[in-house]
């Protein structure tokens, strides 16, 4: 199911064309929100947002903590876009659905893509609460053949065998460490690998070894198929997690991990992330050589 399915670049610009129709906003930034971190678009000013029901190729929503809502407006002095929820392929949704967003975004104008997920840690040092600058992603998915860019490839969009080493920029990662410091909150701040496990289910206990043991950082459900469509596309990413629970490796631990309580952990920390966010996006540089006119 997850390969066959096609996207033309006709319908990309379809939903790309109806949302410039509805908005005056033309983004140069995109953000994703993780589970329980949709209030990253309550900061942007002069809102204009969408239900997804509204918004024409868009998939639904369906998961708990994921509003499903696209949200326009400015972020001091950038123009962003965000995601009030994120698909899933859990949910059933092909991988090309998943990622639809980011190749909208793509032809919107965006430049920078900011993904923010929760996880489940597995490195001793991350406690919930923690936030890890993702350094670099294992896609367990993408590594048995479930990729979004599986399929015929867009020339237009990028090329067939795309690079991703490197694929969170190292410039951003930098500057998000900087703001830590400053908003006193170095503390909280690591940075490591994310794997994408295609869930729904958390990790058994030798699950959560073996991903221990591979150098595992975090894990989750979700990022890496938006990240690497948006690295196809030629985005700068910057992705972070927020960590909402420890991953149980102990058959001794008779702690297990629900999804309500890593909403909780994602409203507790809300307000650090938002900051850390905007600091980021405002202190950020943008170059405009993605407008929607000369996007692809
Ligand atoms: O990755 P996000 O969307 O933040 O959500 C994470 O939290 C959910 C599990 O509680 C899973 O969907 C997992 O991927
Ligand atoms: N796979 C996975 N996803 C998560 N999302 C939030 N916590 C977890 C976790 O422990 N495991």
């Amino acid at each position: 199911m997850h390969s066959k399915e096609q996207i033309s670049h006709d319908e990309y610009q379809k939903t790309a064309d109806w949302l410039m129709s509805q908005t005056k906003h033309r983004p140069q930034v995109a953000i994703i929100c993780g589970s329980g971190l949709g209030m990253l678009a309550d900061t942007l000013k002069c809102q204009d947002s969408f239900p997804y029901s509204d918004i024409p190729g868009f998939p639904q929503s369906t998961v708990k903590g994921h509003a499903g809502r696209l949200v326009f407006g400015e972020l001091k002095g950038k123009t962003c876009v965000c995601m009030q929820g994120r698909f899933h392929m859990y949910e059933g949704h092909s991988l090309c659905k998943t990622t639809f967003p980011v190749r909208v975004f793509k032809l919107l104008g965006v430049e920078t893509l900011i993904v923010t997920n929760a996880a489940g840690s597995l490195a001793d040092g991350l406690q919930p609460g923690d936030i890890m600058i993702i350094k670099d992603h294992v896609n367990f998915p993408g590594l048995v053949g479930l990729n979004p860019l599986s399929g015929p490839n867009d020339e237009k969009f990028g090329p067939r065998f795309p690079a991703m080493s490197g694929c969170y920029d190292k410039g951003l990662r930098c500057l998000a460490k900087e703001i830590a410091k400053q908003l006193g909150v170095a503390g909280l701040m690591h940075e490591g690998v994310y794997a994408m496990v295609g869930g729904p289910t958390f990790e058994t206990i030798a699950e959560a070894r073996l991903l221990h043991r591979l150098g595992v950082d975090a894990v989750g459900m979700s990022t890496a198929p938006e990240v690497v469509m948006a690295t196809h596309c030629g985005l700068r990413v910057f992705g972070l997690s927020l960590i909402t629970n420890k991953v149980v490796k102990s058959y001794e631990d008779s702690d297990s991990v629900n999804h309500d309580s890593v909403l909780e952990v994602g409203r507790l920390r809300s307000q650090t992330v938002q900051q850390l966010v905007t600091e980021l996006i405002s202190r950020m540089e943008i170059n405009n050589n993605n407008t929607p006119n000369n996007a692809v």
